[in-house]
């Protein structure tokens, strides 16, 4: 059993509607405040030779990497610490707070407690004008495909190109370009955590339209061999770019630096050079 089969059990017993976004959205005034909770833990997020302070950063940039993905300013953000040793706790705080900082959110809250294996679970608020709310259900057929960033680092590092060491242990949630693409008007957007093939799959359970990527177009990691970096884009887990579709002619938007790997097609698949690709990627997974 893996995560996205748990994900379908969760929606048999809320309303599954709730599972369709990187974020939840909830109606507050005249504005929208989305939130996101996310859980990290040492053996399955936090690589060899993280520092503390990475640790920190990495669970409050997932987080508001799922706020930008809806379109949204980050505002506050609560983290909850599982610690294992006191000592951790200044430079996983420290790391958490100067994330929040490099993106204009502010550190307000969490919980701790003591635990065997070190845990963080940040939660992250953020707020956006209605008729700027990007979902990950809106693609129509005829708009282009497109990632910011390049794909596949984080888990170029892990298989051990040095160079993107950054990439892995400090990621960059995505939150300015978010909110440019959501002000350029894209149709559908969400981050990729798991992996751009995962992500495109995610994306076509909510639409009503399928995907078709020219993997020549993929942003690859640099300095690792096209074959391999292309398999890292499609597969790896860990890189918090943001996927998205737009409209014939809302790309390029300043100040983003995007790719178009496609375009989104009438038929309900994902197509990567005109064949079905596959749906690997970053799993989460139970034996038995
Ligand atoms: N235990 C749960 N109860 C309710 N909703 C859940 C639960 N776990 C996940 N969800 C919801 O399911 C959707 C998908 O969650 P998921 O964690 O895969 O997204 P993500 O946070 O964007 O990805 P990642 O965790 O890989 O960064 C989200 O809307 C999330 O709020
Ligand atoms: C040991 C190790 N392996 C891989 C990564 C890269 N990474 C970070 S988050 C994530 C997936 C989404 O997270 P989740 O679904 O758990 O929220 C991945 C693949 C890492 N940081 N450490
Ligand atoms: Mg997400
Ligand atoms: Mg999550
Ligand atoms: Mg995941």
């Amino acid at each position: 059993m893996d995560e996205r089969g748990l994900h379908r059990l969760i929606g048999t017993i809320i309303a599954p509607e709730h599972l369709e976004d990187d974020c939840a959205v909830v109606p507050c005034a005249d504005r929208l405040m989305v939130v996101s909770t996310d859980m990290l833990h040492e053996t399955t997020d936090f690589p060899a030779g993280m520092t503390d302070w990475q640790a920190g950063w990495m669970a409050v940039a997932v987080t508001l990497s799922d706020v930008a993905s809806m379109g949204a300013a980050p505002g506050q953000v609560l983290l909850a610490v599982g610690l294992d040793r006191p000592e951790r706790l200044r430079g996983i705080m420290e790391g958490a707070r100067d994330c929040c900082a490099a993106f204009g959110a502010e550190l307000v809250g969490g919980d701790l407690d003591a635990h065997s294996e070190l845990t963080l679970v940040s939660t992250g608020i953020g707020w956006v004008e209605p008729g700027y709310l990007v979902r990950r259900r809106g693609a129509r057929p005829g708009d282009a495909v497109a990632v910011t960033g390049r794909l596949g680092e984080a888990q170029a590092a892990l298989n051990g190109w040095e160079q993107h060491r950054r990439e892995l242990l400090e990621p960059q949630p995505r939150v300015r370009e978010g909110q440019a693409l959501a002000r350029a008007g894209v149709s559908a957007m969400m981050d990729i955590s798991d992996g751009l093939a995962l992500s495109l799959y995610d994306l076509l359970a909510v639409n009503d339209c399928g995907f078709a990527i020219d993997t020549a177009r993929l942003p690859l990691p640099a300095g690792v061999p096209v074959e391999e970096g292309r398999l890292l884009a499609l597969y790896g887990g860990g890189d918090f770019e943001l996927l998205f579709c737009a409209p014939q002619g809302v790309v390029p938007v300043a100040g983003v630096e995007a790719h178009v790997i496609g375009e989104v097609i009438d038929e309900r698949v994902v197509l990567a050079d005109g064949e079905p690709l596959e749906p690997r990627g970053y799993l989460h997974e139970w034996s038995g």
